[in-house]
């Protein structure tokens, strides 16, 4: 069975959190949804709701999928990515990302993203409006 890494692509004020990896050396500088594997006995949902607290201290409301689910690593794991959006009022902080940035549609490219994100992307271009 493959492992399933879920990804938030949190849409605020028209634009797209885009998060950069500090670690593993040869992923960082790269930059990605938050987001991670989905744990034993966890939805994705679930998995996502964890993520963004752990990783930007959110709470986020997860939505419907963008893009089709990624093939990564040979078949060994599957990168689905869904919609999301901030509630609570809280701003996400960069715990364990070395920044994060928010993104207008014609901004998606002013970032290095990981490959497997690429297709992601570019299904996400049409939901954001670019920058006046
Ligand atoms: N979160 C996330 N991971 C992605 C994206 N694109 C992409 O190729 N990946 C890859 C990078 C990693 O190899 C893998 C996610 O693993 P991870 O190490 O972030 O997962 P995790 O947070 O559960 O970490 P851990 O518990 O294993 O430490 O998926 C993306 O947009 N978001």
């Amino acid at each position: 069975m493959p492992r399933i890494i879920v990804g938030a692509a949190i849409i605020s004020d028209g634009r797209v959190l885009a998060c950069e990896r500090a670690l593993p050396p040869e992923m960082a500088g790269r930059w990605e949804f938050p987001g991670g594997k989905v744990d034993p006995g966890e939805t994705e949902e679930q998995a996502l709701v964890r993520e963004c607290q752990e990783e930007l201290g959110v709470e986020v409301e997860v939505g419907a999928r963008v893009g089709d689910d990624i093939t990564m690593l040979d078949g060994a794991a599957i990168l689905k990515v869904y919609l999301a959006r901030l509630v609570n009022g809280a701003m996400p902080v960069p715990l364990e990302h070395s920044d994060i940035r928010w993104l207008a549609g014609d901004e998606l490219d002013s970032v290095p993203w990981l490959p497997a994100d690429a297709p992601i992307v570019v299904a996400l271009l049409p939901l954001l409006p670019s920058t006046p």
